[in-house]
């Protein structure tokens, strides 16, 4: 039902049309009372700048904050009621000034944790614990179930069984690992575990590493020129794939503890990774069975290939502007351009100004990642990024860029 607030005219007219009876919903409004949570040793400690560090650091050790009251407060009352930390502000009354939680003599309010995204790890699941155990005296006995004492939050959230099991998630990975190629399974990897927060990562990984990563071993011997990959290279060059994707969304696998993390410094070796990620498609491209679109297409495609291809083999530098109605097949023809070209070993950028769209081209990313173009763009912006950097290096090497536009009327 929908509350809304009624004027008293709007109060007489309904009065009528109920019958002159009325009924009046008491709405009352309740305080909230909000309580942070930190990780140990990371609570919030303000300052005055010209304060000496070793004072702030001497307070900060001293400082309580509403969760340690918490916990010194059942230390101190060990036979008091226990109440879990989101429970605790109904009862209790925090003082600011003496940093001490004091029993609460009047007044009504509900207990409320800042919100933690999932995203936050260690943080989100101290708070999924502290919305749950009673009467905790420490991080340690919040981390404490059965006698056992967990390493991690996370940890004991599982053995609580506070999370949610993986099962959605091992069936995807094992329904695409039928389907799909290793990349496209290390790309689905990184999604899931920055997107979907699976409770045990690692078992994950456990589970799908092998169909993940498949490919791994003639990708080493092709690109690095070393024969015979032992298995703890493979291993670990998946590891590194795999941190390099997880980058690309401002993560890394340290993020995903206790995922292993790549020994072996594979940057040294691999050079430029988006170079090396075109080598890839290259000889993708140079596959006996990646050139048969261009005899399927119809004459206008035909033209158009015919043009654009010798134009870029002659090194004309010209800029085609290829228009056509929804479904006329510019997408087939602009892959059937970059695959040409790419088994003839040149380096093909494909772009397209949405994710979306971006997902057809085979090689294809957004514009805006791959020319870091400012999100807002005014008269004054440019792409950032240096003449040294590693894209600066792809365009030097590129033949053609393709550029897909989607204009909507
Ligand atoms: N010559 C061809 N032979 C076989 N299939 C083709 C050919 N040209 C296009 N197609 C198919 O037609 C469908 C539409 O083509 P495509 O996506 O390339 O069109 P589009 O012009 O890019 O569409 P939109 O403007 O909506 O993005 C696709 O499934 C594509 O594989």
């Amino acid at each position: 039902m929908r509350s809304k607030i009624i004027s008293m005219p709007g109060i007489l007219v309904l009065q009528k049309l109920l019958g002159g009876y009325l009924v009046i919903l008491c709405m009352k409004r309740f305080q909230r009372s909000c309580v942070w949570q930190f990780l140990p040793g990371m609570h919030r400690v303000l300052f005055n700048p010209r304060e000496s560090i070793t004072d702030i650091l001497a307070r900060a050790e001293q400082e309580e904050s509403t969760l340690t009251g918490f916990f010194e407060y059942y230390n101190a009352n060990p036979n008091a009621c226990p109440y879990t930390y989101q429970e605790f502000p109904q009862y209790f009354v925090w003082n600011k000034t003496q940093k001490i939680w004091t029993p609460r003599v009047r007044g009504f309010a509900i207990g409320r944790m800042y919100f933690v995204s999932p995203n936050a790890g260690e943080r989100f699941y101290l708070r999924l614990l502290l919305s749950v155990v009673k009467g905790s005296k420490s991080f340690e006995s919040s981390c404490t179930f059965n006698n056992v004492v967990h390493d991690t939050f996370k940890s004991a959230c599982i053995a609580r069984g506070l999370l949610e099991d993986d099962e959605e998630w091992v069936q995807c990975l094992q329904e695409a690992a039928i389907m799909k190629t290793g990349s496209q399974l290390r790309r689905l990897f990184s999604v899931v575990l920055t997107q979907c927060f699976p409770s045990q990562p690692y078992e994950l990984w456990n589970k799908f590493a092998v169909h993940i990563c498949d490919d791994l071993a003639y990708k080493i011997q092709t690109l690095f020129s070393i024969p015979h990959p032992t298995a703890a290279e493979v291993e670990d060059y998946r590891l590194y794939l795999l941190d390099q994707l997880l980058q690309e969304s401002g993560k890394s696998l340290k993020d995903f503890l206790p995922m292993p993390q790549p020994t072996r410094n594979w940057s040294v070796i691999v050079g430029n990774r988006l170079i090396l990620e075109h080598q890839q498609l290259i000889l993708d491209a140079q596959h006996p069975n990646a050139n048969t679109n261009v005899e399927l297409l119809n004459d206008e495609q035909s033209s158009a290939y015919t043009t654009i291809v010798t134009s870029v083999f002659e090194n004309k530098g010209t800029t085609f502007f290829l228009n056509g109605g929804a479904g006329t097949g510019k997408t087939f023809l602009y892959n059937t351009v970059a695959t040409k070209c790419r088994s003839l070993g040149h380096i093909v950028v494909c772009v397209a100004s949405s994710g979306i769209a971006s997902l057809l081209l085979i090689g294809g990313r957004t514009a805006h990642s791959t020319f870091s173009i400012p999100l807002d763009v005014l008269e004054n912006s440019f792409c950032s990024f240096s003449k040294q950097s590693l894209q600066a290096q792809l365009f030097r090497n590129t033949k053609l860029i393709i550029w897909e536009l989607k204009f909507r009327a």
